[in-house]
């Protein structure tokens, strides 16, 4: 496992993965908690990176808000089709939540029938949660493929036990480049940290820039670099020279 280089507070950009990278993976996504110590050194990060700091998740930004409570950070949340670039900024929502109606009722007849499945509405993206029951993950996957069925506007997207519809052209990776085209984050070089499949869209960007891509975990990975898990994301972020 290769560990990270030190970071240089006036050089680099810090973007992190949220579940799975900062807080922990639990069975209700609403439960995920981040101490309160914690939040302060991503906003002491954030100062020292002179705002060259954002949250890159599939949550909803107001959902990441609510965690990270009293702070706000920069964010693109649903995988970038919500951005806010600066933490006093506006939300910025790209897509509008009518597009996905067809696909809830396309779902709501299995949820009806597999009441252990559980639906997380995030407007611009619709999940489909199977942690507590993975013996229905191919339910849930296959009620999800056959809703977007003839919609090339609509990509299905696999995560950590849970699988996701949202409307096409839009991934973490895009969503980083595009935050590295203004500022405060432009000309900066691109830090990533992230856990899951999707974030390799982002670990992939960030390695053709040149920066440094982190792998949180023993998932297979384009990045160079590894930390163990979350406590280890914490440790290094205490060390990491920012
Ligand atoms: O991009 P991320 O910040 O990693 O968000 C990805 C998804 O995170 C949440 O689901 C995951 O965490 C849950 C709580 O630990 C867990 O129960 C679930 O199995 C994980 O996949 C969130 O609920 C999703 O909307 C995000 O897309």
């Amino acid at each position: 496992m290769k560990r990270p280089p030190a970071i240089d507070p006036t050089t680099h950009a810090l973007f992190l993965d949220f579940d799975g990278t900062l807080v922990e993976l639990v069975d209700d996504p609403n439960e995920v908690a981040l101490a309160a110590d914690r939040i302060e050194r991503l906003a002491e990060m954030t100062d020292r990176l002179s705002g060259a700091l954002a949250v890159v998740s599939g949550r909803r930004i107001a959902d990441l808000d609510r965690f990270l409570a009293p702070l706000a950070f920069a964010a693109a949340g649903v995988h970038g089709l919500e951005r806010r670039r600066r933490p006093e900024g506006e939300i910025e929502f790209l897509m509008q939540p009518e597009a996905l109606d067809p696909v809830r009722d396309a779902v709501a007849p299995t949820l009806e029938a597999n009441q252990r499945l559980r639906l997380e509405d995030k407007g611009t993206a619709l999940v489909l949660h199977y942690r507590t029951a993975p013996d229905l993950a191919e339910a849930a996957k296959s009620v999800m493929r056959q809703a977007v069925a003839g919609r090339d506007d609509l990509v299905v997207m696999e995560g950590d036990n849970i699988v996701e519809v949202h409307p096409a052209g839009m991934d973490k990776g895009k969503a980083l480049a595009d935050f590295m085209a203004a500022a405060p984050f432009v000309g900066r070089i691109p830090v990533y940290l992230g856990d899951d499949t999707t974030d390799e869209f982002a670990l992939k960007i960030v390695t053709d820039m040149r920066g440094i891509a982190i792998k949180v975990g023993g998932k297979e990975s384009v990045a160079e670099y590894r930390l163990a898990d979350v406590a280890d994301v914490h440790h290094w972020l205490d060390v990491c020279g920012i």
